[in-house]
């Protein structure tokens, strides 16, 4: 039909002039077009369901119901969308998370919940979503936001995004070394505000990677990648704490395993790559920064409570460190009137080591293909083991 419409006299069809296939090329597409929007009409967000007939109503009312608390990216909802599986709504902004107190509303009664790292999964939300709940799914690699315990708990099943993001967020770390250790982002300000006077022998020097020793703080995918990143700078050492060694991990870079003692004496470069849990809370801190060489570069982008700030902050000030660079704080956004934020030497992103289009897509895919097979009872592609 709607080929026919194209295609009509009134309608006239330049393409068929130029390419005899192309009427069949059209139809093939029309009728997929067709198919996809009889799809669609099956599990239109619940927000969109007004105007439908009652029979597909009926069945859309038998769909398991799964809200999203972000605007996820396209192909997530996509994937969502054309399963014909679950119907949904979801929070439709990417821009302010969704309020507590409305979260709590709309998760009751769910089958299938997924959140970004924003949101506190925790005892008050799933006793708000109540026992129908089956399937966490989080578009992100850190569970820090979520109750494992009170997951375990109630039998809810929990998915993740790890290995999608890691080429990413090593890419985004290397970035963050470089422009911490060669001061990029001083030497662009003074560019810009007339600092550039003459060449100067010592202006703005700052500490290279080559001949360095590169000391990773929790040896997992991500600081195997950076590693690999980092090797054609001529690093003359990889070194990594953890805790227990990682020998299969660390052949692959040719990394030593040592202390948490000789990581902070012995690091030029330390990258933090650890999860946060309780027992890494803080764990960068005086006792780690004052062990450290005045010429060491500090970099995290994991998460912010692995580091006490107040710590950082002394250890930077006072040249106990020559840098630090990052991409997550406690809290985020970090308020633009902290003290980290006026000093030359620290290097602040807003967390966006994954931020590439083609990664937070690949995680938002990750993480509705976990959902669905979440719940329909199959193992997920990544599922958190409880
Ligand atoms: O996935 C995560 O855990 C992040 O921090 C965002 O990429």
């Amino acid at each position: 039909m709607i080929h026919n419409r194209l295609c009509s006299p009134k309608h006239h069809c330049h393409l068929s002039d130029t390419c005899p296939q192309i009427h069949s090329h059209l139809a093939m597409w029309c009728s997929r077009m067709a198919l996809r929007r009889l799809q669609q009409v099956a599990v239109t967000p619940l927000n969109m369901a007004g105007g439908l007939t009652s029979k597909v109503q009926r069945e859309m009312s038998t769909l398991p119901r799964v809200y999203i608390t972000r605007q996820i990216p396209p192909e997530g909802l996509k994937i969502l969308r054309e399963s014909g599986q679950v119907q949904f709504e979801l929070w439709d902004s990417d821009d302010v998370p969704v309020p507590r107190k409305e979260l709590l509303q709309k998760v009751k009664g769910v089958a299938g919940l997924v959140c970004v790292l924003t949101e506190k999964i925790d005892t008050e939300l799933l006793d708000a979503a109540g026992p129908n709940l089956k399937v966490l799914s989080t578009m992100s690699v850190g569970f820090d936001h979520l109750s494992l315990e009170e997951l375990k708990k109630r039998g809810i099943r929990v998915g993740y995004t790890p290995d999608v993001l890691t080429d990413s967020v090593a890419e985004l770390t290397v970035a963050l070394l470089l422009t911490t250790s060669r001061r990029l982002v001083e030497a662009t300000h003074e560019a810009k505000t007339g600092g550039w006077g003459t060449w100067r022998t010592l202006w703005l020097c700052g500490h290279e990677l080559a001949g360095s020793t590169v000391g990773i703080l929790g040896l997992g995918r991500i600081g195997v990648a950076i590693a690999e990143r980092l090797a054609p700078f001529k690093v003359k050492k990889f070194i990594y704490a953890d805790v227990a060694p990682r020998p299969e991990l660390a052949s692959v870079i040719n990394a030593e395993y040592v202390s948490f003692d000789e990581l902070a004496k012995q690091s030029d470069f330390l990258s933090v790559c650890c999860a946060l849990t309780p027992e890494t809370k803080e764990i960068c801190n005086k006792d780690l920064f004052s062990k450290m060489k005045n010429t060491s570069i500090f970099i995290n982008t994991s998460r912010g409570g692995v580091v006490n700030q107040e710590d950082l902050y002394e250890a930077l000030s006072t040249g106990q460190i020559a840098g630090a660079g990052l991409d997550v704080t406690v809290p985020e956004p970090l308020p633009t009137s902290h003290p980290l934020f006026t000093l030359k030497n620290c290097v602040i992103l807003p967390h966006i080591a994954s931020a590439s289009y083609a990664t937070r897509n690949n995680m938002s895919a990750l993480a509705a293909n976990n959902l669905l097979l979440g719940l329909r009872g199959e193992p997920m592609i990544k599922e958190l083991k409880l």
